[in-house]
């Protein structure tokens, strides 16, 4: 097989995927995880909390095992993959990305809200400085035009960015909201661009698809749909498509079966599925965290959750302001009750 590929793929099971375990991931999971990963020669791997570097936490989920354990582990056994880690500024310090480095992480990722990237300067800087590769991760793209999104994404590009990443963190864009936003960067920037797609809508192989003929060449994926909600596109469903559009991966596509049925199934609490949270989620196109204090509040008031995520939807409430979950919930108790 050769090395050029048309498209390079981040496996995100083990950091995205960490959501989807509750955060319990232990370092024999994600050795046999990585190990085989690094035989089918995937290029990246992600490892870290499911909130990014730091993200082990009472707000967040606590980790069953340090990161910087699983981070060490997957190093260990990868000679091909290069191993990648997500830090949220805010949640991450420049002293974890310091520590993932030294640990042998060669790629950062750098994660803001949509609008929000000036925030990425010193971590996107300071994991050049390390010598890491580094991608700019916009998350929550589906809440900004594209003129927006190439704002955002040029600031990252300034900060040395070697890629950007359109981030569809609800699972809630359609095909050509995708194209729409991923040509527009291929237009106004000169790096790499990526996209991350969640499967809440059962859009995420389309919209991958749609990202890719729009100019995007680096794609996320998540073995056997291993990630936060209904999960990302799932990694070897995507090998076996891009090989059947003649579109080179340089990832072994039986090696991946084998490991999703193999190794990665056993480890899912349940298979994964679009079920009423995970489509409500993407309807009303909020973050999955919103959704355990949505179920809460709905509980509290007597309110359908539903109603309460997309109230949230149409407030654009984002990360960080889920103390306005109870007042939604409240209001539309008081506007149920009889007069
Ligand atoms: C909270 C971090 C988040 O899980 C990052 C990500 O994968 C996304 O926004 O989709
Ligand atoms: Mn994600």
């Amino acid at each position: 097989m050769s090395n050029q590929s048309d498209i390079k793929l981040t496996e995100v099971a083990l950091r995205d995927g960490s959501h989807a375990v509750s955060h319990q991931y232990t370092v024999g999971q994600v050795t046999s995880v990585a190990k085989a990963l690094n035989e089918a020669h995937v290029p990246y791997i992600e490892v870290s909390h499911g909130d990014g570097l730091g993200g082990s936490s009472l707000q967040y989920g606590q980790s069953l095992t340090d990161e910087l354990k699983l981070i060490e582990a997957a190093v260990s056994v990868t000679d091909f993959s290069k191993i990648a880690v997500l830090l949220l500024p805010g949640i991450g310090t420049i002293e974890d990305l310091k520590k993932a480095a030294g640990l042998g992480a060669k790629m950062a990722r750098v994660a803001t809200h949509v609008t929000e990237a000036d925030v990425s300067k010193q971590h996107i800087e300071t994991a050049k400085d390390l010598g890491m590769e580094t991608v700019g991760f916009l998350m929550m793209s589906h809440m900004a035009p594209a003129s927006k999104l190439v704002e955002q994404a040029k600031l990252m590009e300034n900060y040395g960015a070697d890629t950007v990443y359109v981030v569809d963190s609800a699972g809630a864009l359609l095909p050509h909201e995708v194209k729409e936003r991923i040509a527009a960067l291929r237009q106004e920037l000169t790096v790499n661009i990526g996209f991350h797609a969640h499967n809440n809508l059962s859009l995420a192989m389309g919209n991958t698809l749609a990202a890719i003929e729009a100019g995007a060449t680096r794609i996320d994926g998540s073995i056997r749909c291993l990630g936060a909600g209904a999960g990302n596109t799932q990694t070897e469903v995507l090998v076996a498509v891009l090989e059947r559009m003649g579109l080179k991966t340089g990832v072994d596509l039986y090696k991946m079966m084998d490991i999703a049925e193999d190794i990665v199934a056993p480890i899912l609490p349940k298979p994964q599925e679009i079920n009423r949270d995970s489509l409500t989620l993407g309807y009303a196109g909020v973050y999955s965290s919103f959704l355990l204090h949505a179920n809460r509040a709905a509980k509290r008031f007597n309110v359908d959750s539903r109603d309460i995520l997309v109230e949230l939807g149409r407030r654009e409430i984002i990360g960080g302001q889920e103390d306005m979950i109870i007042d939604v919930a409240a209001e539309l108790a008081k506007a149920k009750a009889p007069v």
